[in-house]
């Protein structure tokens, strides 16, 4: 019976899947993430899940193996994760009044089977002042996450609203991951599982 591998160290990604399969094993994935400028947002998503995924797919291709990447991009610029509070600052002012787009990339391998697919949130922020950039920065938070920010956590206040899928945003589109999961017999809980 195939398993599910989660080829990924985010708790986030971990934390979605939890709530909604009956069990999966994670295999983070060792590749420094090679970004090609010449790619559209979608490509590069797409690119980097892939990367994540074959990498681990490469030692497991017994089973299932899912990678997934997200970025921001604000006005045609990419934010991935800060390198520091710099970064960070810098980030949260560009966001501050305006909308951007967060695009999860999800790639799902198994033997001779793939599927790649990317899903795009727009997210506008409020305007924000310094004082609250600099209390969030503090809080850590934007660290080790995506255009510095986490809309689940303290930043959930940084957000006006949001068009699309709040979990793509989180780093995972969780309802179509688990569609598509079902087509290579990886299921979900049913509701006599949770009794
Ligand atoms: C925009 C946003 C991103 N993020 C996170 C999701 C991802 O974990 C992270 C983007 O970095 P990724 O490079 O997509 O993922 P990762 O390095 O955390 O994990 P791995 O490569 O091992 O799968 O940003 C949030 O948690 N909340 C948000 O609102």
């Amino acid at each position: 019976m195939k398993r599910l591998i989660l080829a990924s160290s985010s708790p986030r990604r971990k934390e979605l899947l939890s709530m909604n399969l009956l069990s999966y094993e994670v295999i983070p994935s060792t590749i420094q993430e090679v970004m090609d400028p010449s790619l559209s947002p979608e490509e590069l998503v797409c690119s980097l899940a892939r990367q994540k995924a074959e990498d681990v797919f490469g030692l497991h291709s017994e089973h299932v193996v899912l990678g997934a990447d997200t970025i921001v991009v604000n006005n045609g610029t990419v934010l991935g994760k800060p390198a520091g509070r710099e970064e960070a600052f810098a980030a949260l002012r560009s966001l501050s009044g305006r909308t951007h787009t967060v695009y999860t990339g999800v790639c799902i391998l198994s033997e001779g089977v793939e599927r790649l697919f990317s899903v795009s949130t727009d997210v506008t922020f409020w305007e924000l002042s310094e004082a609250e950039i600099e209390y969030y920065v503090n809080s850590g938070e934007p660290f080790d996450k995506a255009g510095s920010y986490g809309i689940q956590g303290l930043g959930a206040r940084l957000v006006q609203s949001i068009a699309g899928d709040f979990y793509s945003v989180v780093g995972l589109p969780v309802s179509r991951v688990v569609r598509e999961l079902e087509s290579f017999g990886i299921s979900a809980v049913s509701q006599e599982d949770d009794i």
